[in-house]
C-alpha cells in the first residue's frame, strides 16, 4: 500500500497534470481588433522565444501531425487529439471546431522520446529498415538522442509575443510577430485531457465575438507560412496528407 501511494504521488500524479490539451483559434489581428483587445483585455506581458522544429528526412512526424520542438531549451511535442465519442455523437465537427485546432502537449522528455520512437518505428517497421533502440542519455541539454532517431532541425524562427487575458475563465489571447515576417493572433484555452472540449470551444467562440472577429476561414499558423515560403516540398507533402 505504501509503495502504491508513493508511486501515485511521485510518478503518476505529476504526469496527469502534464497532460493538457490546447484548444486554439488563430486570427489576423486588425487595428480594430487590437483596439478592442487593449480595451477589454489585460496585457500580461511580452516575451520572445526561439523555436526549433525537428523531423526525419521523410517527414515521418509531421506527416502524422506530430510537432517536436525545442523552445528556449525545453522540449515539447504536440500530438493530434482524436474526437471522442461525445464529440462524434454531437455530429462531428461543429462550425466552432472547424476554426479551431486542438493538440495534446507532452513536455516530459522520456515520454516525448517514447512517443517519437513509436511514431517513427511504425514507419521504420513498414519499410523493413533497422530499428534503433538506444536513444542515449535523457537530459534536456543532451541532444544525442536526436541523431539516434534520425531527427534534424527543419525550421527555426524567433517570435515576439504579447499576451492578454480576457474576462472569460482561462482565455488567453496571444499576438505573435515571427521574425520571417508573419503576424498572427490566437485565442487559446488549456483543458486537462479528457475534459469536455466543448466548453473550451464555447469560451473561444464568445471571446472571438467580443473581439469582433469576422470570417469563417481557418487562419494559417506561423509554421504553415514558414513551410510555404521556405520549404515548399515539405509544405506540399503536408497539404497532400491534409495535415495543413
Ligand atoms: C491553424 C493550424 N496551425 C497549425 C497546425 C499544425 N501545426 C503546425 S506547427 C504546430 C506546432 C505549433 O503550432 P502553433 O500552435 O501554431 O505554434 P505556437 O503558437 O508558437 O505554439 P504555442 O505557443 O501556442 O504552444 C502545429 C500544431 C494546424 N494543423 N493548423
Amino acid at each position: 500500500w505504501e509503495q502504491s501511494c508513493i508511486e501515485t504521488c511521485f510518478l503518476i500524479l505529476p504526469k496527469m497534470f502534464q497532460m493538457s490539451v490546447e484548444v486554439e483559434r488563430k486570427f489576423i489581428c486588425t487595428e480594430e481588433i487590437l483596439k478592442v483587445l487593449e480595451k477589454t483585455g489585460v496585457c500580461v506581458g511580452q516575451r520572445d522565444f526561439h523555436d526549433q522544429y525537428f523531423d526525419t528526412a521523410n517527414f515521418d512526424l509531421t506527416l502524422q501531425d506530430f510537432w517536436l520542438r525545442n523552445r528556449k531549451g525545453s522540449w515539447e511535442l504536440k500530438c493530434p487529439v482524436t474526437m471522442n465519442k461525445a464529440d462524434q455523437a454531437n455530429g462531428g465537427q461543429s462550425k466552432a471546431e472547424a476554426l479551431c485546432s486542438r493538440y495534446r502537449e507532452i513536455i516530459d522528455l522520456t515520454d516525448i522520446q517514447q512517443k517519437v520512437r513509436e511514431k517513427t518505428d511504425e514507419v521504420v517497421d513498414s519499410q523493413s529498415r533497422t530499428i534503433t533502440t538506444d536513444d542515449g542519455p535523457k537530459t534536456q541539454e543532451d541532444e544525442t538522442w536526436l541523431s539516434g532517431m534520425n531527427l534534424k532541425c527543419f525550421a527555426e524562427f524567433t517570435t515576439v509575443r504579447r499576451s492578454f487575458t480576457l474576462e472569460e475563465d482561462g482565455v488567453q489571447v496571444d499576438l505573435d510577430q515571427a521574425d520571417f515576417g508573419y503576424n498572427v493572433g490566437e485565442i487559446e484555452v488549456l483543458v486537462t485531457e479528457g475534459e469536455d472540449v466543448q466548453s473550451a470551444l464555447e469560451k473561444i467562440g464568445k471571446a472571438a465575438q467580443k473581439l469582433g472577429l469576422t470570417g469563417n476561414q481557418k487562419i494559417p499558423g506561423k509554421m504553415d507560412i514558414y513551410l510555404q515560403r521556405h520549404l515548399p516540398k515539405h509544405y506540399e507533402a503536408l497539404m497532400m496528407a491534409h495535415i495543413l
